[in-house]
């Protein structure tokens, strides 16, 4: 196990951004509503694409998924950020999966947020973390785990089908096949993020304490559901920040960069973050829906309207997660990967 050094306090923190005053409505106190998708609505359909193609981001309530199974999770989740720190590493570190702390990624990335990595899909292998703090009844997580992923993505799966419905794709299961795959390369992560009484002095000269630097989501589609504390901020077009406000019993969902390709930049993936709080903690969990590493990822035939060019370059899954895994958080990942346009 590699110890954990401590990261200097200023890496935490934002750098100033734009001011946030420039939103739709000119009134400097008010955000653009982020759009409310109630899935037993099937007028809902319309909504959803209008909302991944103006924000890559919305709430989905009546979203079928048992508070149980949630609540399960999160007690188990609880159980594991609370116990000591040198119990938790024993379940790291996260390459590729695992327990890690303020290190995102491998280039270099931190944030005030512990976490556990996990495939989506847990196996029973004594191997597969996080045997540390589950030592007794490993089975215990794996089944909870288990459970709680398989209702969201059934929940995902229903979403990208309403999607593929409302744009008239022949395959409504176009894009929800890439998840249910066997081979599908979709990641399941729990986040933790302590309070930090630091917070506040810094606020008060204008700084934000980063939890999770701001980035867009390489994968389809992201389902995340968080207790009631807040810290979730989206980004507009314009660079405005919309902090979300939490809530716990609906999930947020966001469009990743392969959803965006796959629809030739209709939708777009929402650059987010996550700013610390400094008396609360907040507890997040995300399954980040992801196709099989073969899979080709292009703009889709079916949706390209007359002399449509394909914005991006053909790739696989393995190449961009390569390339995704390489780069910086706040990197535009798939800048890489567009066409370079002559007109
Ligand atoms: C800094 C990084 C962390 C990340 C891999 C990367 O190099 C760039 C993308 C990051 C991200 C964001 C969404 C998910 O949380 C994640 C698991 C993913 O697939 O891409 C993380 C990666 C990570 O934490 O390892
Ligand atoms: O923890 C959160 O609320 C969001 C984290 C996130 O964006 C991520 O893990 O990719
Ligand atoms: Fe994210």
């Amino acid at each position: 196990m590699v110890a954990i050094s401590k990261p200097p306090i200023e890496l935490f923190f934002s750098k100033p951004s734009k001011p946030t005053n420039n939103n739709n409505n000119n009134n400097p106190l008010s955000f653009p509503t982020i759009p409310i998708i109630d899935l037993s609505k099937s007028d809902s359909k319309h909504l959803l694409v209008k909302a991944c193609q103006e924000f890559g981001f919305f709430k989905v309530i009546n979203h079928g998924v048992p508070m149980q199974s949630i609540k399960k999770l999160e007690s188990q989740a609880t159980k594991f950020f609370s116990s000591p720190l040198s119990l938790k590493q024993k379940s790291g570190p996260p390459n590729p999966f695992g327990y890690g702390n303020r290190r995102l990624g491998t280039n270099g990335d931190f944030g005030w947020v512990e976490y556990l990595l996990l495939n989506a899909k847990l196996e029973s292998d004594h191997n597969s973390p996080p045997f540390s703090v589950f030592e007794e009844n490993p089975e215990d997580f794996r089944c909870v785990v288990n459970d709680y992923v398989t209702s969201v993505k059934k929940m995902a799966c229903e979403i990208l089908e309403m999607l593929a419905d409302e744009m008239g794709l022949e395959a409504r299961n176009v894009f929800s096949k890439l998840l249910m795959d066997e081979e599908s390369d979709s990641v399941f992560r729990v986040n933790y993020y302590p309070p930090c009484p630091e917070v506040q002095e810094h606020e008060s000269k204008g700084k934000k304490l980063i939890g999770f630097g701001e980035h867009t989501d390489p994968q389809i589609i992201s389902v995340l559901r968080s207790n009631n504390t807040s810290g979730l901020e989206i980004s507009l077009r314009d660079g405005t920040w919309v902090p979300v406000p939490s809530d716990s019993s609906s999930f947020f969902v966001n469009v990743g960069d392969s959803l965006q390709v796959m629809t030739n930049g209709r939708f777009k993936s929402v650059k987010h973050r996550v700013v610390a709080n400094s008396s609360k903690s907040r507890l997040s969990m995300i399954y980040f829906g992801g196709p099989p590493l073969s899979e080709k990822i292009a703009p889709l035939d079916s949706l390209m309207v007359g002399e449509e060019a394909s914005l991006y370059k053909e790739f696989t899954w393995f190449e961009y997660r390569k390339s995704a895994f390489n780069s910086r958080l706040s990197d535009n990942r798939l800048s890489l990967f567009e066409k370079i346009r002559t007109t």
